[in-house]
């Protein structure tokens, strides 16, 4: 098969969909893969790093998306790359559709067939395409929010770990999945006031036992969160229904409740924010206040970390993408249901229950489209 990967072309996007070693190990299968030149220099690998492994570099977006079989990259396809999509190409990347409408319609009208990596499983109930960048963007929550919290951002100005004799900053981070977890971990480390709030009491029961009492756990319901709002310096937003539009836990009615400069993290952003008040934001021009309450709301965090986040993404999705390129997308989704749940549209229709159930748009069963 011939694969093919732009370079991503979303604001501050550093990331490459196909590592060098992916390239490798597609052209030991007996695959052609097309790389844009300069794809992967924002993630510290150049040209000849993929003309080493056997790739191709080519000049332009467009001869990529011309020549591919199937497309793999990061973010979801900006719109003049959705103009390049055609009939019976696969396209391989995070989708994020149920707050995305614009994109929804463009990929239905493409004829594509588009497999997302957010709603890939495993069998232990993960997310195992998603996971790896929950991992850094959990990690980053706390850094991005205590950079925000600094006075010259407009937060409160407050230090999350405090000093001898001043308290350290209450951070509430609402979802204690990936993201959440890694959240805590680091804000815990950074001497912060922790508390996890998730309605999985199971989740709340690993994070209790993982963290020995260095951290509070909170069953999450509207009056622990409206609770907690008065007295935080930071609110993690970690929440996922899978391929569904986030929840919105704190209203705009609430922000008032909390102290000025208090700083909101919305990492649940690229599912549209769990805060009524989010909306996307760029690394560029990552926060803004809404009522004194300051917001950072980017959508790609792992991409201000490209090489980490290259890497550790490409050896997620590689044993995949051999399998959709070995056996063509639709054995592949046959003989892999974690793979056919990442299937959100094909041939102008969409295959996903939460994305219609958020969007109002029918929904055709995924399996039965792979009979079809
Ligand atoms: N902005 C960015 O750059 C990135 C955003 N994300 C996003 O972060 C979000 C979280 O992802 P993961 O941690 O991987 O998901 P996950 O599935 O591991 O965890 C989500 C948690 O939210 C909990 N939850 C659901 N509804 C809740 C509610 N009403 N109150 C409290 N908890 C609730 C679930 O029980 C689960 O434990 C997703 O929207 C994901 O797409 C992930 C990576 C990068
Ligand atoms: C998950 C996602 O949207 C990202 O890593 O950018
Ligand atoms: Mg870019």
């Amino acid at each position: 098969m011939k694969i093919g990967c732009p370079k991503e072309i979303k604001p501050q996007e550093f990331r490459v969909g196909v590592t060098p070693n992916a390239a490798r190990e597609a052209v030991a299968h007996g695959h052609e893969v097309l790389i844009e030149t300069g794809a992967g220099r924002g993630a510290g690998f150049e040209d000849s790093d993929y003309s080493e492994a056997g790739a191709h570099v080519v000049d332009t977006a467009e001869e990529v998306f011309a020549t591919a079989e199937m497309i793999v990259k990061v973010k979801e396809p900006q719109t003049a790359e959705r103009k390049m999509l055609r009939e019976g190409q696969v396209l391989f990347t995070y989708l994020h559709l149920a707050p995305d409408p614009d994109q929804t319609h463009d990929l239905l009208a493409s004829g594509c067939t588009a497999i997302a990596y957010e709603t890939v499983t495993d069998d232990r109930g993960g997310l195992p395409l998603l996971a790896p960048m929950s991992e850094v963007a959990g990690r980053l929550a706390p850094q991005s929010g205590a950079w925000a919290l600094q006075k010259a951002n407009g937060g409160s100005g407050v230090l999350m770990g405090g000093v001898p004799g001043v308290r350290p900053a209450n951070v509430a981070i609402i979802g204690g999945g990936v993201v959440g977890t890694a959240a805590a971990r680091v804000a815990v480390g950074m001497g912060a006031n922790v508390t996890v709030l998730d309605r999985s009491i199971a989740r709340l029961s690993y994070l209790d036992d993982v963290f020995m009492g260095r951290l509070t756990t909170q069953f999450s319901d509207k009056g622990a969160v409206a609770g907690l709002l008065p007295d935080l310096d930071m609110v993690v937003g970690a929440v996922l229904i899978p391929g569904a539009a986030a929840p919105k836990l704190i209203s705009r009615d609430q922000l008032s409740t909390m102290k000025p400069g208090t700083v909101l993290v919305d990492v649940a952003i690229d599912q549209g924010g769990c805060f009524e008040t989010s909306k996307p934001t760029t690394h560029e021009n990552p926060i803004y206040d809404v009522d004194g309450i300051v917001h950072y709301c980017v959508a790609n965090m792992p991409g201000a970390v490209a090489r980490t986040s290259t890497i550790a993404l490409g050896n997620a999705t590689m044993p995949f993408m051999l399998a959709l390129a070995d056996k063509g997308w639709k054995q592949a989704c046959a003989d892999d249901p974690h793979l056919l749940n990442g299937l959100n549209v094909h041939a102008g229709k969409l295959t996903y229950y939460a994305v219609g159930k958020a969007l109002g748009i029918d929904v055709t069963s995924p399996q039965l489209v792979i009979k079809g």
